[in-house]
């Protein structure tokens, strides 16, 4: 499998199943989709800013689901087998992107895998054991997350400077070492986890000058 980032806004996507699996799937997607969470009853959690419907769908009547809410991508979650295996069936037929929220190990060809994600925005990172072991991709994600002190204000900073360096006269190598410098920099990056925005720049005109751009 290969990890991708795929852009969700204005897309719908439709889980079926409001357990405590469905809403956690709901709350992620509700990040940037708009989220329909179908199921009989609904865990007492957080679904973020799904629309749910009250329904039990079986097995035949899911394609009608699908068909209805146009959805991008559908998840699998309830507790009924034949049920999460009918969302998958009728999602492939449909060229639909599926996750399958009650298999692991082999998965089937086109199928979608939620990785656990730490993000430190605009960084995002995602683990996944290929479906093998959800646990260990939580215990890495915590230590990821624990490393990301700053990356994300690094990551906007090193964005701003990149264009400012399009206005300067500078040649495309040189262009290069300084932004693998600037993005290396552990006392840039502490100062900009530090809020001290103004001695980061200071940092980037001495790298700037040490390469005379
Ligand atoms: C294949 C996958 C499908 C998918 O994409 O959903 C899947 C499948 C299954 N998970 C199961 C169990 C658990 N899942 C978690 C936790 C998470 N599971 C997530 C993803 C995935 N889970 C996908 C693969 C990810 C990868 O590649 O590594 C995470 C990372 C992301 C997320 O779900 O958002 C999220 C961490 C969230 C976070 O912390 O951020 C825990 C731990 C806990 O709850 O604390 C347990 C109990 C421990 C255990 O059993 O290992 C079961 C058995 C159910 C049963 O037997 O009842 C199945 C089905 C099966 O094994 O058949
Ligand atoms: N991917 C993951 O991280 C995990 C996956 N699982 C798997 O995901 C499944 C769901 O997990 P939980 O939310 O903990 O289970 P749960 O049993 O708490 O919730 C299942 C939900 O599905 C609903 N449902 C039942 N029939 C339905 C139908 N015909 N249409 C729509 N909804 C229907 C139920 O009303 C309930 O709200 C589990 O059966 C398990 O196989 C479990 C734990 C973690």
């Amino acid at each position: 499998m290969i990890p991708l980032l795929h852009d969700f806004s204005g897309s719908r996507v439709l889980v079926f199943g409001g357990g405590p699996v469905g809403a956690r799937k709901a709350r992620r997607f509700a990040r940037e989709a708009e989220v329909v969470v179908v199921s009989p009853s609904f865990a007492d959690a957080d679904f973020g800013d799904a629309t749910r419907k009250r329904a039990a769908p079986d097995p035949a009547e899911v394609p009608d689901w699908i068909d209805r809410i146009e959805p991008a991508l559908v998840v699998a979650a309830t507790d009924d087998s034949e049920v999460n295996a009918a969302v998958e069936d009728a999602a492939r037929e449909r060229g639909l992107l599926v996750n399958r929220a009650d298999h692991s190990g082999e998965r089937a060809p086109g199928s979608v895998v939620l990785p656990a994600m730490a993000r430190s925005d605009p960084v995002v990172v995602g683990v996944s054991t290929q479906g093998h072991a959800p646990a260990v991709s939580a215990v890495l994600r915590d230590e990821i997350d624990a490393q990301l002190d700053g990356a994300g204000e690094l990551a906007t900073f090193v964005g701003a400077l990149r264009d400012r360096l399009d206005e300067r006269d500078i040649d495309s190598r040189d262009r290069r070492d300084v932004l693998a410098a600037v993005a290396a920099s552990e006392s840039i990056r502490t100062r900009l986890a530090e809020g001290e925005t103004d001695r980061a720049h200071d940092g980037v005109e001495k790298l700037l000058r040490k390469t005379k751009a």
